[in-house]
């Protein structure tokens, strides 16, 4: 019998990468939209869950193929330093580098540099390393341009202030992971996580003490919400039409530029958005979506540990809270809504919109690190963690017998798992 030959692996990534781009081409094609390139007009790639799911196996041939090709020592001497482009993206970012290279034009560093204040040196070396990235682009030397990625991030404020709030107190928080899983080795404890040694308090006490952090960091999750598109994918995984005339309860909810969205979409539903943190509330009735919207959907200040005052609401949300508390106080955030379940109309949900971590293989590696980078994000921010849908099953109950998972609605970054308490009729 003939020994077959070993398929060179290296070959066959690439193979996979030109096949799968390919598939993606047939997809824009389909769609009329043009493939994206790296100028600063360039189209953008189509935001939905089909291009999403071909784009992470292309993503995922290719970036095993820059391992396999590099090899542990150069992949590692690149990574290694990931730590010095977050700080040259943290000074453009403060000296607000996107929005002074114009869209329309080249820039040289010095005209940069006197807008921003800075001298032309550091300016010209933190443009150079961002141009390493395609973010500007030198066409000549000292004179910039925009690029996709550059343009992208000018264009969007919200983009901008999820960048920025991750390179100045989340970098720097991040910088005592280690020192902080020293201070308490058994256990998870909020006092002693990265952002409490950095900064003396937890985040939630630091925004809402800096409020202009505070209101950035609203925006911040705006952008996220841009980044994993879950807007869209809360809208359309979850039969809210079916809801009939209801209040949703957006329990945490920030600014409510979930519930501002949600209204826009379905005008038989109201909203209250609930909040303890009075300067995240007050962003809601300036954000620009409010006013076509203003009639249904109301701001209240709330502190999710004690028993939750809406008694006849059609549905709970509890969008992006529990991944930012340990176990314990979890538990104490899901036994708030059982008086108030109790009360309401038997079958109203409570909408669990977080992320739930894969089983082992269950998603592309490359896509499960972007749900990793969050887990350790909740570990350094809160001392907290992401779960998957066995530990939100192990906490509801542990809040309450009757709290049970009666569906999960759809796949996607962030999972929306409804739970109700059941009751006798
Ligand atoms: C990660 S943010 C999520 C915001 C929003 N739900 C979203 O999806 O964008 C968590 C929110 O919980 C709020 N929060 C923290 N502690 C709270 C408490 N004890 N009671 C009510 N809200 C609280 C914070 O102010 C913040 O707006």
């Amino acid at each position: 019998m003939a020994i077959k030959k070993q398929e060179s692996l290296l070959l066959q990534n690439a193979r996979e990468i030109q096949k799968q781009t390919e598939e993606l081409i047939k997809h824009l094609e389909q769609r009329g939209i043009d493939e994206p390139n790296f100028s600063a007009s360039s189209p953008a790639p189509p935001a939905d869950d089909e291009y999403d799911a071909l784009a992470i196996k292309v993503v995922q041939a290719a970036e095993d193929l820059i391992l396999l090709t590099k090899g542990p020592l150069q992949w590692l001497r690149t990574f290694i330093c990931s730590q010095h482009d977050l700080g040259a993206w943290q000074i453009a970012l403060r000296f607000n580098l996107f929005t002074i290279v114009p869209l329309d034009r080249p820039i040289s560093v010095s005209e940069v540099a006197a807008t921003a204040k800075v001298d032309e040196d550091r300016i010209g070396h933190v443009l150079k390393l961002l141009a390493s990235q395609r973010c500007f682009q030198e066409t000549e030397e000292d004179v910039f341009v925009h690029t996709a990625l550059s343009a992208f991030v000018a264009n969007n404020s919200e983009v901008r202030a999820t960048l920025a709030f991750q390179a100045d107190e989340m970098f720097e928080a991040a910088s005592l992971m280690a020192t902080a899983v020293e201070k308490s080795p058994d256990s998870l404890d909020a006092a002693q996580s990265a952002f409490q040694l950095r900064f003396g308090m937890s985040p939630y006490k630091w925004y809402a003490s800096n409020p202009e952090r505070g209101s950035r960091f609203a925006a911040a999750m705006a952008g996220y919400g841009q980044m994993s598109r879950d807007p869209q994918g809360l809208r359309d995984r979850f039969p809210w039409a079916q809801l009939g005339d209801v209040t949703v309860v957006d329990v945490g909810g920030g600014s409510g530029h979930i519930s501002l969205y949600l209204a826009q979409q379905f005008p038989r539903l109201n909203f209250i958005v609930q909040d303890y943190n009075t300067v995240m509330l007050e962003q809601g009735p300036k954000r620009p979506e409010f006013e076509s919207v203003q009639t249904r959907v109301s701001f209240m200040q709330y502190d999710f540990y004690q028993p939750q005052p809406i008694h006849d609401a059609g549905l709970f949300l509890l969008r992006q809270v529990i991944h930012n508390y340990s176990d314990d106080k979890s538990v104490r955030i899901f036994k708030s809504f059982v008086p108030a379940l109790e009360k309401c109309a038997i079958g109203t949900g409570l909408l669990i919109n977080d992320m739930i971590l894969p089983n082992l293989n269950a998603r592309a590696k490359a896509e499960e690190h972007g749900l990793r980078q969050i887990d350790m994000a909740m570990l350094g921010g809160y001392s907290a963690k992401q779960r998957s849908l066995k530990e939100f099953a192990k906490l509801l109950k542990t809040a309450d017998e009757r709290l049970k998972i009666v569906k999960v609605h759809g796949e996607g970054v962030l999972g929306l798992i409804e739970v109700q308490l059941l009751r006798k009729v």
